[in-house]
């Protein structure tokens, strides 16, 4: 056993996530949770609603969030890392308010919040820090003392998130036939968010031009394209494109389209192309529709050999990456200096999301942060 690792004065992790439905019964109730009051289309709802009957109404992200938690307590115990982890979701049970409860009747009074969303934006950043806020409201108002939460910083550049991706290119790459195999492109994906959305992502002086949610995805792509051009030899070109757009179609959302890209790679004579879902941290139902599916028929329709690169899902390197930031968050949280680590050029995000980033259309009160209207 090595010696104890030391994550006071945190007494828990919350592995907060989505949440996705688990049966035919629970998709339109589960598609009214993520979508109340954001304005999106009926005929788009109905769309992605047939994604999830597709796959008989159960979406992949929890059992792939079962696995996560497995994956950390495995890796926890083992380096002696004695913080108990619990899991809750923002739009299905295990609902975040439930497992903050539960949490707070077993005595946890400081939480670190580990999102399943690696990169800076409104979607995948702040709104997680504003169900917090409400989660911890209700608390209140049940009459009990909300806990202090605090959320770990962006690990899109932590080298485990972005290794497992590596080795994933690269596997994908192995499983294209040899003759278009080193003419293969790279179609680094992300989910598409409003221009708006990606303009305000991260802090203050940050905004503009894609935000730090382009920048931190061009990051991320720019080190796989890297790596994977020194341990094959090949310069396989590449570029971040885009998928799951949602929304009203007269309002900009971040594109190319992955479909798009595709038949352009197709006009222009690529011999094939990796798909890489850089933007999930494990295969939702995005990934299993989206690309496994949709781009899927696209490209076969099109006559483009493609293959899709595996997520980070619950990676033991992933897990490790966890763990190494609990441990460096805590450190912080004690005062002491740490050395966080960080592969590309952004550097570590920073530790504590500063008023102003990411900012709602409309304001609401947002945890974790340092706007938060709790300690
Ligand atoms: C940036 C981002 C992430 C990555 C960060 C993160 O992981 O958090 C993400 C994750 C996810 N999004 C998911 C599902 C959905 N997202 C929707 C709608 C939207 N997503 C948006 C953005 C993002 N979404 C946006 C700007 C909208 C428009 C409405 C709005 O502004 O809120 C809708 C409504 C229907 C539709 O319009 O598609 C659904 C059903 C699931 C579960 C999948 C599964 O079941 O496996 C996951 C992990
Ligand atoms: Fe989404």
């Amino acid at each position: 056993m090595p010696d104890a690792l030391d994550a006071t004065p945190y007494d828990a992790l919350l592995l907060l996530s989505f949440g996705g439905p688990e049966g035919p019964d629970d998709v339109v109730p589960f598609l009214e949770n993520v979508t109340r009051g954001r304005g999106i289309p009926k005929e788009r709802l109905k769309e992605v609603g047939q994604h999830y009957f597709l796959f008989g109404g159960v979406s992949p992200i929890n059992d792939q969030n079962r696995a996560l938690l497995a994956a950390l307590r495995k890796d926890f115990a083992e380096h002696g890392l004695d913080l108990p982890v619990y899991w809750g979701n923002r739009n299905w049970a295990p609902y975040l308010t439930d497992t903050l409860r539960d949490m707070v009747r077993d005595g946890r009074r400081r939480i670190l919040v580990l999102a399943t969303s690696a990169y800076a934006s409104y979607s995948g950043c702040r709104q997680y820090r504003e169900n917090l806020a409400e989660a911890l409201a209700t608390l209140e108002q049940e009459g009990l003392e909300p806990p202090r939460v605090d959320k770990l910083r962006h690990y899109f550049n932590h080298p485990g998130f972005v290794e497992p991706m590596t080795d994933g290119v690269i596997e994908a790459l192995a499983d294209l036939p040899e003759d278009v195999r080193d003419g293969a492109h790279l179609a680094f994906t992300t989910h598409s968010i409003p221009t708006s959305a990606a303009d305000t992502s991260g802090p203050v002086e940050q905004h503009g031009d894609g935000g730090a949610y382009v920048r931190q995805h061009l990051d991320v792509a720019r080190l796989i394209a890297d790596a994977v051009r020194e341990r094959t030899g090949v310069d396989h070109p590449w570029q971040l494109v885009y998928q799951s757009r949602s929304g009203a179609p007269h309002i900009p959302w971040l594109e190319p389209d992955i479909c798009d890209h595709l038949q352009e790679c197709h006009a222009a004579g690529v011999p094939a192309v990796v798909m890489a879902p850089i933007g999930f941290v494990s295969d939702h139902m995005e990934v299993k529709y989206d690309l496994d599916t949709e781009a899927r028929a696209k490209a076969e329709e099109l006559g483009l050999p493609v293959r899709r690169s595996a997520t980070v899902g619950a990676d033991p390197r992933f897990a490790a990456a966890i763990r190494d930031l609990v441990v460096e968050r805590a450190a912080v949280a004690r005062g002491q200096d740490v050395t966080p680590c960080a592969l590309g050029t952004l550097g570590p995000s920073h530790h504590v999301c500063p008023v102003g980033c990411c900012p709602a259309r409309q304001a609401r009160p947002a945890a974790a942060g340092a706007d938060s209207p709790y300690a």
